[in-house]
């Protein structure tokens, strides 16, 4: 079995990213015992419409505000590598990243309609998913066609902590204190934070610094 640094990643829109993703990122790491967190900002969930969305540039300095001085490497990776699609990210950074083992972490209103992303079950045999509750999205989640596929595969979060054997497909269920907190809320608070974020990046953030911020360089 491969053995290596583990490191979770969690795909976002991040429109923008706020203290609940800091906070379930901080918990999950302890939980899976992971040696490190992406924040993969997306240049677009193919899923979610392009009206409302800020530019990626912009998206990014929220992530990077919103992690600031916890163990989080924020990165749109997804823009460099050409990838949109979850399932093709996820082949490039094995590809790139051969010794590094990958978690991808999200929260229950994704774990609702997984069965819509693109080739679900493929991303599902590629690494394991670690799901956080969130409130009010459990019970569609529980109900979802994804959750009927992997509940005979669940593992516990202690065979991650602990360096126990372990395979995908595999479904990590995290239970935390839920945090209500949501990019929707924010935009529901702020109608025009999209908008006022929609102008050009400052004079100094080369695009290099956009995709990624150095510590994530390929494996040797
Ligand atoms: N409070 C939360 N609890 C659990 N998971 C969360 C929470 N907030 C965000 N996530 C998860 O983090 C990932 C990125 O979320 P995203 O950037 O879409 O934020 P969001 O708050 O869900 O945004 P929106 O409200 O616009 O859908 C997703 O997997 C999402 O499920
Ligand atoms: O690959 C897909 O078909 C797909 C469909 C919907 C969402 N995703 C990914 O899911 C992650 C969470 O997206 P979001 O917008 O809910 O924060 C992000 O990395 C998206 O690229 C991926």
């Amino acid at each position: 079995m491969k053995r290596g640094p583990i490191t979770g990643l969690l795909g976002g829109s991040f429109n923008p990213a706020h203290l609940g993703h800091r906070r379930i990122t901080l918990f999950a790491q302890a939980a899976l015992g992971l040696d490190e967190v992406w924040w993969l900002v997306s240049p677009g969930n193919p899923l979610k419409p392009k009206k409302g969305m800020a530019p990626l540039s912009a998206r990014v300095r929220s992530a990077k505000a919103a992690s600031r001085r916890a163990p989080i490497k924020v990165t749109a990776i997804e823009r460099e590598l050409g990838t949109r699609y979850t399932v093709d990210t996820l082949r490039a950074l094995k590809r790139r990243y051969p010794h590094r083992r990958f978690v991808w972490l999200m929260g229950s209103d994704n774990l609702a309609q997984f069965h819509r992303w693109r080739n679900w079950r493929q991303i599902a045999r590629e690494m394991p998913i670690a799901v956080i509750a969130r409130p009010g999205y459990d019970h569609a989640a529980v109900a979802s066609p994804a959750m009927a596929w992997l509940r005979d595969h669940r593992l516990s979060p202690a065979r991650l902590r602990n360096r126990g054997e372990w395979s995908a497909p595999a479904l990590i269920e995290l239970r935390f204190d839920p945090d209500p907190r949501s990019a929707t809320q924010i935009r529901r608070a702020d109608p025009d934070w999209a908008e006022d974020h929609a102008g050009p990046p400052p004079r100094d953030e080369v695009t290099h610094s956009l995709i990624h911020d150095g510590h994530t360089g390929a494996d040797a």
